[in-house]
């Protein structure tokens, strides 16, 4: 468990919490414990030390088995914060520890909570927040266990009173004058009554004088509700502060997740999940007369590069070829990694003869761009590039044939339902009305650009070559019957 100065900060100190083994949280747990049990301790001492004070709402008699109790409880989670740590490579023993931990600190906050006089506020604040604290730090279950046990204790302790059954209590009151002529033993719902009447009687004017204020300061009803914020408030705050940094470290580590998911460590372009992602959306979002254009980027003989310079040296000729990228483009093209030294470029809205014009742009940009890995070493590198544009015809074209597809698929189902004499399937009927593009219409663009880059490496590489002139060469009559070729 070490924390070092520079980890002190909130956010910092709660990264390194929960960044914390199994063992050192328990142990963590323990501590909390230990500095609420303090904190009962130092309340038992104030009552005993001022005992003249307190002695007509507190029955001093049954503080000492408590402070013995709450002492007991400080040994045992002292000796856990420091008992806890080196068993860390022990799970079955760190598990039983656990176990042992939270079932005890149920017990006693229950039996605080009881003997203290339970409060809607104590109780609150140790059935939630207590169970809410040990999540975070402990297995689950076992809070979980514990937390159920604590509710039924205190459905117990609310009810118990109407059975007759009278719990021990340290509230207590000797009244010499109104409502009571001498001391008499009155039960933990009567006591609060008179509180409340006294507290009443106090703001009857609808403000609290200093008189009344004095007069309150001295009565049961101010020493029990101060009792009971001191034992609830700063672990309401202590658990709502923890709670909170908990969810900006869950909200940062969501951010990077996503982050790892959706960027390319290397080149700081879009992974090839989130392009394609991003590739989908926009070819759902062009209109019916825009075009769409695809283009496979290659960088030529790559391997050498690794093989002359070294791998690193390859990884930043990955880095400045996507640099050259990120400038070349506007934020409507969408640029992604594709695969190792292979980048895909998507520009919706652009037509074949535009993107044949920046492809090549782009082209002569990476073989102008020179490349300084050392002082000394000084070279240029050459890409090949395939594009596809998706015509507006074309696309409205598979969409058709598509529609097609789905409606002959839906009624062979439907025949063969009815054969069987089953229900028609529902679903069947609905894909007529949803079909659009096919499912895989982004696979099948990459790879006719693919074709085309093929073909620029097998026509000596640092060219371009369009996918839509190639298919353009083939049978005529073919492509016009399967709208566009190999698509
Ligand atoms: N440095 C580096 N090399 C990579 C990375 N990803 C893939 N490569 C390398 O890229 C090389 C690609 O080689 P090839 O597929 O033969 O392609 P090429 O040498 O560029 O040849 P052509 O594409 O035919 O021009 C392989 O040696 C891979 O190991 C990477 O992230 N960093």
């Amino acid at each position: 468990m070490a924390v070092s100065i520079s980890h002190l900060g909130y956010r910092k100190l709660s990264r390194v919490i929960f960044g914390w083994q199994a063992a050192d949280r328990t142990s963590l747990l323990a501590l909390f414990i230990l500095m609420e049990v303090a904190s009962h301790w130092l309340w038992c001492l104030v009552v005993w030390w001022r005992q003249d004070v307190y002695a007509p709402y507190v029955n001093v008699t049954l503080l000492y088995p408590l402070w013995i109790g709450v002492t007991l409880m400080g040994a045992y989670s002292f000796w856990m914060v420091s008992r806890l740590s080196p068993i860390r490579k022990d799970n079955d023993a760190l598990h039983q520890w656990q176990a042992i931990l939270v079932t005890l600190y149920s017990t006693y906050i229950a039996v605080v909570i009881v003997v203290m006089g339970h409060s809607s506020l104590v109780a609150g604040v140790s059935l939630v927040g207590g169970a809410m604290l040990a999540m975070m730090l402990v297995q689950r279950r076992y809070v979980w266990r514990a937390f159920l046990g604590h509710a039924a204790v205190i459905l117990a302790v609310t009810l118990l009173p109407y059975f007759g059954v009278t719990l021990p209590n340290l509230r207590q009151m000797s009244i010499s004058s109104f409502p009571l002529g001498t001391y008499s033993y009155l039960t933990y719902s009567e006591m609060t009554a008179i509180e409340n009447a006294v507290s009443a009687a106090a703001l009857q004017k609808g403000a609290l004088s200093w008189d009344s204020l004095s007069q309150l300061r001295y009565s049961s009803a101010f020493f029990w509700r101060a009792t009971h914020i001191y034992m609830a408030l700063p672990k309401a705050i202590f658990i709502i502060y923890i709670f909170r940094a908990l969810l900006s470290i869950l909200d940062e580590s969501k951010k990077e997740t996503l982050q790892h998911a959706n960027q390319d460590e290397l080149t700081q372009l879009n992974s090839r999940r989130y392009g394609l992602t991003q590739m989908k959306q926009a070819l759902k979002s062009v209109d019916n007369q825009q075009d769409f254009s695809v283009i496979l980027l290659d960088l030529d003989w790559f391997k050498d590069i690794n093989d002359n310079y070294g791998h690193d040296v390859g990884d930043l000729v990955l880095a400045e070829v996507a640099q050259t990228l990120r400038q070349f483009f506007t934020d409507e093209a969408i640029v992604s990694r594709y695969g190792g030294e292979e980048f895909l470029i998507v520009l919706p809205d652009t037509k074949h003869d535009s993107a044949m014009l920046i492809a090549e742009q782009l082209r002569r940009s990476i073989a102008e761009q020179v490349i300084t890995a050392d002082d000394d070493i000084t070279f240029r590198v050459t890409a090949s590039l395939g594009l596809y544009t998706l015509t507006h015809g074309a696309r409205s074209c598979i969409k058709q044939a598509h529609a097609t597809l789905v409606q002959k698929e839906a009624e062979s189902e439907l025949n063969q339902s009815q054969k069987v004499k089953l229900r028609p399937n529902k679903r069947g009927a609905r894909k007529i009305l949803t079909a659009q593009l096919p499912q895989d219409i982004c696979q099948r663009l990459i790879s006719t650009a693919d074709k085309a880059l093929y073909e620029a490496k097998g026509r000596g590489r640092n060219q371009v070559v369009s996918a839509n002139a190639m298919l353009a060469e083939e049978d005529v009559g073919r492509r016009k019957k399967q709208c566009g070729g190999t698509l």
